[in-house]
């Protein structure tokens, strides 16, 4: 696995709002980058413009790889069981061997006992550790992770940890926006308040 992301003098605007601008960074296969900044300052803004969703305001945002998501909403099927939900995307992604990409990222999670279980009677923390075994499945390069830690317990907490490192020693990359301290080692840092724009008087 072999990624390389490079955001160049970003800029953001949204609801007709300067929210950040100049943000460059260089990341390299291996390299994770924690963006944080208080609740508005563009967190989420700014993994949807490297995910291609929303178009900077100026600069560039350079990647080579796929793209694997984690938002607020995880898209997993409700009326599906947790397995097949998941069994769905990992064929839309094009993995090589969706089932095995399925219940490795299921044990990764610790998931497996629950993959005949219907999605919409997951509790909240195994509904968010499911949208990242959606990512651990897609077989993607580059993670992008919004509050991945949101509703996990410690435990938990610690199996995103051990997934992001594992990903990572595979040369993929891990862009993490969190309000909560997570060990990643060696990971760069985004403080995105100290590239707000002041409002013009
Ligand atoms: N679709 C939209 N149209 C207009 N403004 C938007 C839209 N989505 C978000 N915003 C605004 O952009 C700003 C940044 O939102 P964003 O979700 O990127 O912040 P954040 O740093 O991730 O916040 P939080 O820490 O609360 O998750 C907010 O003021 C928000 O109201």
């Amino acid at each position: 696995m072999s990624a390389a992301l490079a955001l160049s003098d970003l800029a953001c605007r949204r609801g007709g709002r300067l929210l950040f601008a100049g943000v460059s960074c260089p990341l390299a296969a291996g390299d994770a980058l924690v963006v944080t900044g208080a609740n508005g300052c563009g967190k989420s803004s700014l993994l949807r413009m490297i995910a291609g969703l929303l178009p900077p305001f100026e600069g560039e945002v350079a990647l080579s790889g796929r793209v694997a998501l984690l938002g607020e909403a995880s898209a997993l099927d409700g009326d599906r069981t947790l397995g097949a939900a998941l069994h769905f995307w990992a064929m839309l992604d094009g993995v090589a061997d969706p089932a095995g990409c399925v219940a490795r990222a299921l044990d990764d999670v610790a998931l497996a006992e629950l993959g005949d279980v219907p999605v919409r009677l997951l509790s909240t923390g195994q509904r968010r550790r499911a949208a990242l075994a959606r990512v651990l499945a897609s077989g993607a390069e580059l993670w992008l992770l919004d509050e991945p830690a949101t509703g996990l317990d410690m435990a938990s907490i610690a199996l995103l940890e051990a997934a992001v490192a594992r990903h990572r020693e595979r040369g993929g990359i891990a862009v993490i926006a969190t309000h909560q301290p997570l060990a990643v080692a060696g990971a760069a840092t985004l403080d995105l308040a100290a590239y707000r724009v002041a409002e013009a008087a």
